[in-house]
C-alpha cells in the first residue's frame, strides 16, 4: 500500500491523523470522458472516441469499484471490444502489482502505468483504470464515471441499448447512490480502516442504518428504483457480494450478515444470477486481497476458509413486479 509523490513511489498507509481516525477516500486523479463520437462528455471537455480495441481496462477482482466496471463490460456485451488485465490480489509494499508483466508495456507495477500517463503524478494508485492505447494515457480512474461511459458510448458498435441510467430514473438513482456510497460502499471501509473507536462506532451505525433502510425498501420493491434494474443496484451489489465473506470479519461489520436479511439476501442472489454476472465474481481474489494485503489489520495474513455462501438457490423475488 502506498502512493506516488511527484512520480516517486512511497510505501505509506492511509493518513487518518488529520481526520480524527476516520478513513477519507481520495478523489480520483483522471476524470476524462469516453463518448460515442469523441465529442465532449458531461465535463464539457473534448472526449475520447469509443472504438473497438482501443481501450484497456485494468482491474482487481477483489476491488468493489473495479468490479462495477467489469459488470458493466459484461452487461453491455463489451468483452470483445475492451480487453482486461487483472492485478494480483496481493497489494503490499509496491501497491497493486501484476503476477506477470502486463501486456501493453510489460510493467510489473500499477504505479508505472500512472507515471507513464503523468510522470510527476501525485496521488494514490487505484483500480480500476481505463487506459487509451492510442494516446497512451489514463482516460479515467473513477469507476462511477467509467460505468456511465460503458452504459452508452459503445451502443452503436455493439447494438446493445440496455440502459442502466435511464433519463426518467436519474433523480431516483442519484438519490440511492447518495445514500449507498458513503454509508454502505465506502461505509464498510470506514469501519475497517477507522483508527479510533469513535470513528468505527459512527461508521458502523451509519452502515447498518442504511442496510436496514434498504432491507425495508426491498420488501415491496424488487429493485432500488422499483421494477427496473439500474446502475444503483449494481453499485450496491459489489459491496453486498463481499459482505459476508470479508466485511463481517475483516472490517468488523458484524452486527449481522447479509444472509440474515431476507430481502437483501434474495436480492443479492437475483443479481448474482443475472446473466454474465457470476463470472465477474472471484472469491479467491476477494478473500485473499483483503486478508493478505492489509497487514496492519490482519498481521498473520491468514485467510479464513469460510463462510459457505448460498448464492445459487432460488432467489424468491419473482413475486415482486420487475
Ligand atoms: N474513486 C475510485 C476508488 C477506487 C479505489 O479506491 N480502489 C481501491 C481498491 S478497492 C484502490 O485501488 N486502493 C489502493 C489505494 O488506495 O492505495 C473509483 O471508484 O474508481
Amino acid at each position: 500500500m502506498g502512493k506516488l509523490v511527484n512520480g516517486q513511489w512511497h510505501d505509506v498507509w492511509y493518513d487518518t491523523k488529520s481526520s480524527k481516525g476516520e478513513f477519507v477516500r481520495e478523489d480520483a486523479g483522471f476524470r476524462h470522458w469516453l463518448t460515442a463520437d469523441g465529442g465532449p462528455g458531461p465535463d464539457g471537455q473534448k472526449g475520447f472516441k469509443a472504438e473497438s480495441g482501443r481501450y484497456h481496462l485494468y482491474v482487481s477482482l477483489a476491488c468493489p469499484w473495479a468490479h462495477r466496471t467489469l459488470i458493466f463490460r459484461a452487461l453491455k456485451g463489451l468483452e470483445s471490444h475492451i480487453d482486461v488485465t487483472v492485478v494480483s490480489p496481493d497489494m503490499r509494499s509496491h501497491g497493486w502489482e501484476f503476477d506477470e508483466p502486463e501486456p501493453l508495456y510489460g510493467f510489473s507495477f500499477m504505479h508505472q502505468l500512472y507515471t507513464k500517463a503523468k510522470p510527476d503524478y501525485t496521488g494514490r494508485v487505484t483500480v480500476p483504470v481505463l487506459w487509451d492505447k492510442q494516446t497512451e494515457t489514463i482516460v479515467s480512474n473513477e469507476s462511477s464515471d467509467i460505468i456511465r461511459m460503458l452504459n452508452t458510448a459503445f451502443d452503436d458498435l455493439t447494438g446493445n441499448q440496455d440502459d442502466f441510467y435511464p433519463l426518467a430514473l436519474r433523480g431516483d438513482i442519484d438519490e440511492w447512490n447518495a445514500l449507498i456510497y458513503p454509508n454502505i460502499n465506502n461505509g464498510v471501509y470506514r469501519c475497517g480502516f477507522a483508527t479510533t473507536q469513535e470513528a468505527y462506532d459512527a461508521a458502523f451505525d451509519r452502515l447498518f442504518d442504511a442496510l436496514d433502510a434498504v432491507e425495508d425498501h426491498l420488501n415491496d420493491n424488487r429493485y432500488l428504483t422499483g421494477d427496473r434494474l439500474t446502475e444503483a443496484d449494481w453499485r450496491l451489489f459489489t459491496t453486498l457480494i463481499r459482505f459476508d465473506a470479508v466485511y463481517v470479519g475483516h472490517f468488523k461489520c458484524n452486527r449481522q450478515r447479509i444472509a440474515e436479511y431476507p430481502n437483501l439476501q434474495g436480492y443479492l442472489k437475483e443479481l448474482y444470477q443475472y446473466p454474465g454476472v457470476a463470472e465477474t465474481v472471484d472469491f479467491y481474489h476477494i478473500k485473499r486481497h483483503y486478508y493478505f494485503s492489509h497487514d496492519n489489520i490482519n498481521p498473520t495474513g491468514i485467510v479464513p476458509k469460510g463462510p459457505d455462501l448460498d448464492l445459487v438457490s432460488p432467489h424468491g423475488r419473482n413475486a415482486l413486479s420487475g
